[in-house]
């Protein structure tokens, strides 16, 4: 039973996060949730979240739905990236995406969100992709959607093909040769600690020269922008007149009228290549002329990422067989 979903930008500006409707329970009961191979919780804004903490969001409510299970003396708690968190208990319900049911996935409900979690109303909370050894409940860790999913699908993988503003898909059990262009190049994936871990080969700044080199970093649909190690931005912003890297904005910030060159990245013999347009991620504050960029350090984070910016570039697929492997096609 192969599915599809949207990915649909949160914010019409900039690509801040996707989100893909779900239905939960039954009668079902459909949220928004940011699908996220960064993290392997899935979890909900629920009627246990306190008032005070929820602005909009959907909630899901076990209570109203005769097929939810609490798993009784189950706890979470996670901690992301960028210092957002959330925290609560968990039942098992029926999950339901692009017309792929798990029957019995657990639903970590929240009883606690942090502010960034509270203040976007468009997320009604995260299922995580990674792998389900990331899952944070306790005692007994969960698996994740699609690990429940997969022995249901025709082919153990699921496909993100994300947009620059505008929706894309993420596609469950098969690999649609419309979406994308060439071949697509598969590299190992080192699945320890549980992200999508793979080796770029190297990268270019425009129609620079390529430079190899081997860099270790995660893909990760459920963060917007992309980090690099500090030479390899420090030389991209190099190429950007009135570019800074700012403490005060926290990043690499430009001219919103500065050129933007390309960024190539090797995925092995081949390459993909991040439009200008892609970095240039947004004004700093609604008609600022000051830019904030899309390719950032990631010296504090120690990991690098490839987020949403670099991902949106291409069609890759996330190949769940054993051993797992990542695909990457131009489109
Ligand atoms: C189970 C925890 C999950 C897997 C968590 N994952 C992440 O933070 C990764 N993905 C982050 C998410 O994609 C996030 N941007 C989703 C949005 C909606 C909040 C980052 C590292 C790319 C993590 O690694 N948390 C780190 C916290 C951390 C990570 C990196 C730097 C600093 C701090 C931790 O300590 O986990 C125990």
């Amino acid at each position: 039973e192969n599915g599809s979903a949207a990915a649909i930008p949160i914010d019409p500006r900039f690509d801040i996060a996707y989100v893909t409707p779900v239905t939960i329970g039954t009668p079902p009961q459909t949220l928004y949730l940011d699908f996220d191979t960064g993290s392997s919780d899935l979890w909900v804004f629920s009627s246990h979240t306190p008032e005070s903490q929820v602005r909009g969001q959907r909630i899901y409510s076990p209570e109203k739905s005769s097929t939810a299970k609490l798993l009784a003396g189950h706890t979470w708690s996670i901690l992301y990236g960028d210092g957002s968190g959330s925290l609560g208990n968990v039942y098992t319900d029926n999950f339901t995406v692009g017309g792929v049911t798990v029957t019995s996935q657990a639903v970590q409900t929240a009883q606690q969100v942090s502010y960034s979690f509270t203040s976007q109303s468009e997320i009604h909370g995260l299922v995580g992709l990674g792998f389900s050894t990331l899952n944070t409940v306790f005692p007994n860790g969960q698996l994740t959607f699609f690990d429940n999913a997969k022995s249901t699908l025709d082919s153990p993988v699921f496909t993100a093909d994300l947009k620059w503003k505008k929706e894309g898909t993420y596609d469950f059990g098969f690999i649609d040769e419309t979406k994308y262009t060439g071949e697509i190049t598969y590299l190992p994936v080192q699945t320890d600690p549980g992200y999508w871990t793979f080796t770029s080969s190297g990268y270019a700044v425009g129609d620079g020269a390529f430079h190899p080199a081997s860099i270790v970093g995660i893909a990760d649909t459920g963060t917007s922008l992309t980090y690099l190690p500090a030479e390899v931005v420090t030389s991209y912003w190099g190429q950007v007149d009135g570019a800074v890297d700012s403490d005060y904005y926290g990043g690499y910030v430009f001219p919103c009228s500065s050129k933007l060159p390309s960024f190539t990245f090797g995925v092995g013999p081949a390459n993909i290549t991040i439009p200008a347009s892609y970095i240039n991620y947004a004004q700093i504050t609604e008609g600022s002329p000051v830019c904030f960029g899309g390719l950032q350090s990631s010296s504090w984070l120690g990991v690098n990422i490839w987020g949403d910016v670099a991902l949106k570039a291409a069609f890759v697929v996330f190949n769940g067989a054993n051993p797992p492997t990542i695909g990457w096609a131009k489109k």
